[in-house]
């Protein structure tokens, strides 16, 4: 579709970022909605597809030349192509609509695997051509905003099939996967228990929780902290969070049996709800802090299939760039603060108003691109060993 002028229309156009008051909105009143949601997506996810597209074809060519990420291109060109289809549908037409929602589930189950087959993408590479420092640059770079970009279109979809599709009435209170009254606690509770299971399972001992929470805006107020937020996206952030902490304390603490709990603060703000979560794990030393978010290093060695050659047994070890992509799309982010030899901190920070939790969009524009075809700037600051008898390149 690259040479396709259409192509290149949709691409010319912006994304248009949706807070979460205004996904909310979409799910008012039944019919007039449905009308209205169609008419927005039928524009904005071929925009969103297109954008990324754009960047999918700047990639260095022997990663776009790996089996896995052809794939994953075909996926988005077969998936733009297809919603290219109802370009000039008649949005009065409830038929059509209903045919519209089912393709809208087809398309999302055709990239289901899609996080899986980047990462094997870059494996492929890995295995064959080595990656240097700059191609790891920009492959950090671009995964980080495909993945933000798979992650909105999958909420547009998944807010249509809900709210519109034949699918079984989800909680009613609940507008498509937004909780207007999400009580973060129970989130809490719900991703420290899961995580808890495994890491018992695995190492036989598992680190108790201490939580407390803080209302900043009512003090003594004994109501639960509650936000209009997407519960799933913020279980993903503390499960993760949860099972690295406990990793990390156990493994500090191979002897004892008595484990230093983990502690959580919720509080909130006038303007955020922050989740802080601190273990004595013994933290991380700052050389190696970053490559924690790094898809790279996280990109685990070639997995170990499991006999009947399903899907690896080994994750990615993508969650926690992941999770601080699902951090940041409303507008919040992900920090890790480690103190090497004792624990580490990591804070989640979400937007408390609706109406200022917009979508963080990745735009296709020159700075995208230069940042695929120029090389990463020389330091403007000293490295270690170059001294003045070193010529300047
Ligand atoms: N995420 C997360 C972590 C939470 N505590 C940690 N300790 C060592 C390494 C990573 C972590």
């Amino acid at each position: 579709v690259e040479f396709d002028p259409v192509f290149e229309r949709y691409a010319s156009f912006n994304p248009s970022p949706l807070s979460l008051e205004k996904f909310m909105e979409f799910g008012g009143s039944q019919n007039a909605c449905e009308r209205t949601s169609f008419e927005f997506l039928r524009k904005e996810l071929p925009v969103r597809l297109a954008n990324i597209m754009k960047e999918i074809n700047l990639l260095p060519d022997n990663l776009l030349q790996m089996p896995s990420v052809a794939m994953v291109q075909s996926w988005y060109q077969l998936s733009f192509k297809e919603i290219l289809t109802y370009e000039n549908a008649d949005p009065d037409d409830n038929e059509m609509l209903e045919n519209f929602t089912e393709r809208l589930v087809k398309i999302r189950n055709r990239h289901t695997n899609v996080v899986e087959t980047m990462a094997q993408g870059v494996i492929e590479l890995k295995d064959s051509h080595g990656i240097d420092s700059n191609t790891e640059t920009r492959i950090q770079y671009f995964l980080d905003r495909f993945y933000m970009s798979r992650i909105s279109i999958r909420m547009l979809i998944n807010q249509h099939t809900l709210l519109f599709g034949s699918q079984l009435a989800q909680n009613n209170r609940h507008i498509g996967c937004i909780d207007p009254n999400c009580a973060v606690l129970d989130v809490v509770k719900d991703s420290y228990e899961n995580a808890k299971f495994l890491c018992d399972q695995y190492y036989l001992n598992a680190p108790e929780v201490e939580i407390k929470t803080h209302n900043a805006t009512v003090p003594d107020q004994k109501e639960d902290i509650r936000m209009v937020y997407v519960p799933s996206h913020l279980y993903h952030i503390l499960f993760e969070l949860f099972k690295n902490a406990m990793r990390a304390v156990v493994e500090y603490h191979p002897e004892d049996m008595e484990l230093p709990k983990l502690n959580v603060g919720i509080t909130k703000g006038d303007e955020d709800v922050t989740i802080k979560m601190s273990d004595q794990g013994g933290g991380i030393p700052r050389s190696k802090s970053d490559l924690l978010f790094h898809y790279m290093y996280s990109t685990a060695p070639q997995p170990m299939r499991s006999e009947n050659g399903s899907a690896p047994l080994a994750g990615y070890g993508y969650g926690l760039p992941l999770s601080r992509l699902y951090a940041r799309y409303f507008h919040g982010d992900l920090i890790l603060s480690s103190v090497e030899g004792f624990g580490t901190d990591a804070f989640i920070y979400l937007k408390l108003f609706p109406s200022e939790a917009n979508e963080l969009l990745p735009v296709y524009n020159t700075t995208a691109s230069r940042m695929y075809h120029t090389d990463t700037l020389i330091s403007d600051w000293s490295s270690p060993g170059a001294g003045t008898n070193m010529s300047r390149s």
